[in-house]
């Protein structure tokens, strides 16, 4: 039997930026894969280079040292098979939300159908932003721009969803909501996805695994499968093996912190 490659592989990543003022080594030597349709969560404190590695992972970066391969394929450029979700939206100020969730394709092929348009509208329904398809991104909240970004970035269907704390600007309960609508998609239409959080509670409640990053330079220091049954839900909050692993996560990331 042969083994499929995994979908995303780092051997040897580092990372340096060059400053006004000197360089920042971002990452150190990152090793790491993930498999086709696996939920990944990333980990670590603030400044260790999570960023830089959904960057690396989308190819908008070339990592200064190692390589970052996507299928088996080194990433030279960005891909049409990977939907970005970032901190911000990043929203057309002047489009309306249906026509910033269908630019992707009008991007791709200077047209949109009908059916894309139903696409579109049916993923700003799962993202509850029905009724809200001909406002303009200014008439929204933040979350809910937020909200449009993640319809944005699914609407191609991508095999691989890259999400960078996509859900950091919503109210604690609309959060929740949304990972679990996240899981709902992502069981509907498997997908690899590499998830950054701070919320250790958020990264256990959804990953089949969990990467622990050090301060910076960045490396991987944890590598945890969470073993919970899925679907995951509500209920998944109460399950022993939950507080398990959030306690597990906290301890380690407070003794690095220490
Ligand atoms: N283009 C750049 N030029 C210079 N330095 C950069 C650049 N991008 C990132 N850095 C630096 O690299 C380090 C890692 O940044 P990155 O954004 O990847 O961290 P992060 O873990 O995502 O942080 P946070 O959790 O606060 O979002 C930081 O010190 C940051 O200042």
């Amino acid at each position: 039997m042969t083994i499929p490659p995994a979908t995303i592989r780092f051997s040897g990543v580092g990372q340096v930026f060059r400053t006004r003022t000197g360089t920042v080594e971002a990452l150190r030597s990152v090793d790491m894969s993930i498999d086709r349709h696996e939920f990944v969560a990333v980990l670590g404190p603030s400044g260790c280079g999570k960023s830089t590695l959904l960057r690396l992972t989308s190819g908008l970066l070339k990592p200064t040292r190692g390589t970052v391969e996507v299928f088996g394929l080194e990433i030279t450029e960005p891909r049409d098979d990977i939907g970005i979700v970032f901190q911000r939206p990043t929203l057309l100020p002047w489009a309306s939300i249906e026509d910033n969730v269908v630019f992707p394709v009008r991007h791709k092929t200077g047209r949109v159908t009908t059916q894309d348009r139903e696409t579109a509208r049916a993923l700003l329904e799962k993202v509850s932003l029905k009724g809200f398809e001909n406002r303009l991104p200014d008439e929204l909240s933040g979350g809910m721009q937020q909200r449009v970004g993640i319809a944005r970035a699914l609407f191609m269907d991508p095999d691989i969803l890259l999400m960078d704390e996509p859900f950091s600007a919503l109210d604690a309960l609309t959060r929740e909501e949304m990972g679990f609508e996240l899981l709902r998609i992502w069981e509907d239409r498997p997908k690899t996805v590499m998830f950054i959080t701070h919320s250790i509670g958020e990264a256990v409640l959804l990953a089949d695994r969990v990467l622990v990053m050090s301060e910076r330079p960045g490396i991987v220091v944890e590598n945890l499968k969470i073993d919970l049954p899925r679907p995951r839900n509500m209920e998944t909050s109460n399950h022993k093996l939950m507080h398990d692993y959030v306690g597990h996560l906290r301890s380690l990331l407070l003794k690095r912190a220490a």
